[in-house]
């Protein structure tokens, strides 16, 4: 065997060897087919031919490979002269493990290739097969990733979760915001997903390539402002950097700014930003150049710009710049149906970190409805974290694990103390029905027929009874 290898030149020898074992290869394999210089095909054997659903070789006689077997790599092996030892090949929805192997003449000259289809069930390949799937996930999450952090958010509009009558009509607004290129304002408490919001219409609007940058007004002392903002030039001021350095406006040339506490912006600053909106450009900090900047702003607050304007501390020309597209986000007790599903989002991103699975259960999420929730979502997954971390029943949280968590203040008043004006019965019975509906809805998560069954009647008159009510 050594003789007979040192005798040939190695392409000689790989000819032989592949005529050698042809007859073999092609008996064993579930496929077999060799292409010319240009990668046409010159023969098929007939299981290959019925494994592609060709019906006749002849059919593919003379063709590009390519042609007809769209994902093949025979090309690159009659091009690089390498073979292909092993691969994964997607046909139709079928996964052929294949060889390919380079074929040349008594010259040493290409003159083309041969493949085998190995195996097109596998089945026998099981353990190999699962972990190029699980691979080609872990790829196909590390893109997803990638392109995120790319676009410089974390968030998408499925992030944003409700399905709340409320919850749906944010999602309607940031999706026609994400459609416009327009100023949005973006209102509401603290911790409601403003910053959730402005990440989501950004990675869903045209500039989606382009970076998002977020500046929260209210964290930056007011002499910074301006630097922060609109950037320095080299040698400013003493002391300053001999560098330029670029300000929000700059980073967020073409993409999205997100002006968080919008409402805590100084006076004076108030006027810069409006002129940058205005005219389209910026002036860094002792520059006398102006730079032409394309940024898309997206403000927030959660303070009430109206009532400032009255007092004299917010510009309404700014104001009405601001608020093209105005997207009031409710605090979460006016959304107190969405509770559920809310759960169940943060207690998995919760439960990713803490490397324990939360649960909540019907009770526990009605325990979480008496409170008023001041501090919105971000509130409530403090307390869930909290729940989880000093749980001690495996991850399962019901009210008493939520009780033990939940801040004392700001529970809603369960009895008022005031005496409260005699009212017909009626009226009372049918303001205690609507609580009893609403509080049975938020305990079944918004499933109206577990609603029903937790107040004993039956869904038709559920359904009666939320139609006079609504
Ligand atoms: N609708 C939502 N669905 C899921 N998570 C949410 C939602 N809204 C907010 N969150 C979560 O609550 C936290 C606070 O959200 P975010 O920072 O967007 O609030 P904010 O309104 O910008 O608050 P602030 O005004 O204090 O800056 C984040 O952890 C976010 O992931």
């Amino acid at each position: 065997m050594t003789r007979l290898f040192e005798a040939k030149n190695r392409s000689v020898l790989t000819r032989e060897l592949i005529e050698a074992l042809f007859p073999m290869f092609e008996e064993a394999s579930a496929g077999a087919i060799a292409v010319d210089r240009e990668a046409r095909i010159t023969w098929i054997n007939q299981s290959y031919t019925q494994l592609l659903g060709l019906g006749d070789a002849g059919n593919a006689i003379g063709k590009p490979v390519r042609a007809v077997i769209p994902h093949t790599r025979m090309p690159e092996v009659v091009e690089t002269g390498k073979p292909l030892l092993l691969d994964i090949m997607e046909h139709d929805k079928q996964q052929l493990v294949v060889t390919r192997l380079p074929y040349y003449d008594d010259g040493g000259e290409i003159v083309g290739a041969v493949a085998f289809v190995l195996y097109d069930d596998l089945q026998p390949l099981t353990p190999l097969v699962s972990k190029y799937r699980r691979l080609h996930q872990d790829l196909a999450a590390a893109r997803k990733a990638l392109a995120k952090k790319a676009r410089g958010t974390r968030y998408s509009l499925g992030d944003f979760v409700g399905a709340s009558p409320a919850a749906l009509e944010v999602k309607r607004r940031a999706r026609l915001a994400a459609g416009r290129d327009m100023p949005v304002l973006l209102l509401g408490e603290t911790g409601t997903g403003k910053e959730v919001l402005a990440q989501a219409i950004h990675s869903v609007s045209t500039r989606t390539d382009k970076p998002f940058v977020g500046v929260n007004v209210a964290a930056i002392p007011d002499n910074l402002l301006e630097a922060e903002f609109f950037g320095v030039a080299p040698g400013a001021y003493t002391g300053a950097d001999r560098r330029t350095r670029d300000g929000k406006f700059q980073l967020a040339n073409g993409g999205t700014l997100f002006l968080d506490e919008v409402g805590d912006m100084p006076l004076p600053l108030q006027a810069k930003l409006l002129r940058a909106l205005q005219e389209g450009e910026i002036e860094p900090l002792g520059s006398n150049k102006v730079v032409p900047v394309d940024v898309r702003v997206i403000a927030a607050t959660s303070r009430n710009l109206e009532a400032m304007i009255a007092e004299g501390s917010f510009r309404s020309d700014l104001y009405y710049r601001l608020n093209v597209l105005e997207i009031p986000i409710p605090p979460l007790r006016d959304r107190l149906a969405d509770l559920g599903v809310l759960c169940e989002a943060l207690l998995e991103d919760i439960g990713d970190g803490l490397d324990v699975r939360g649960e909540i259960t019907d009770a526990g999420v009605s325990a979480l409805a008496g409170y008023d929730w001041p501090g919105n979502i971000r509130e409530l997954r403090n307390v869930l974290e909290r729940a989880l971390t000093m749980g001690e029943d495996g991850g399962q949280l019901d009210a008493d694990a939520i009780f033990k968590v939940l801040p004392r203040n700001g529970n809603r008043p369960v009895s008022t103390l005031a005496p409260r004006p005699v009212r017909p019965l009626g009226q009372t019975m049918a303001e205690a029905e609507a609580q009893a509906i609403e509080e049975a809805l938020v305990a079944a998560r918004g499933n109206r027929t577990r609603a029903a069954k937790l107040l004993g009647i039956s869904r038709s008159v559920l359904y009666e009874k939320l139609a006079k009510m609504s």
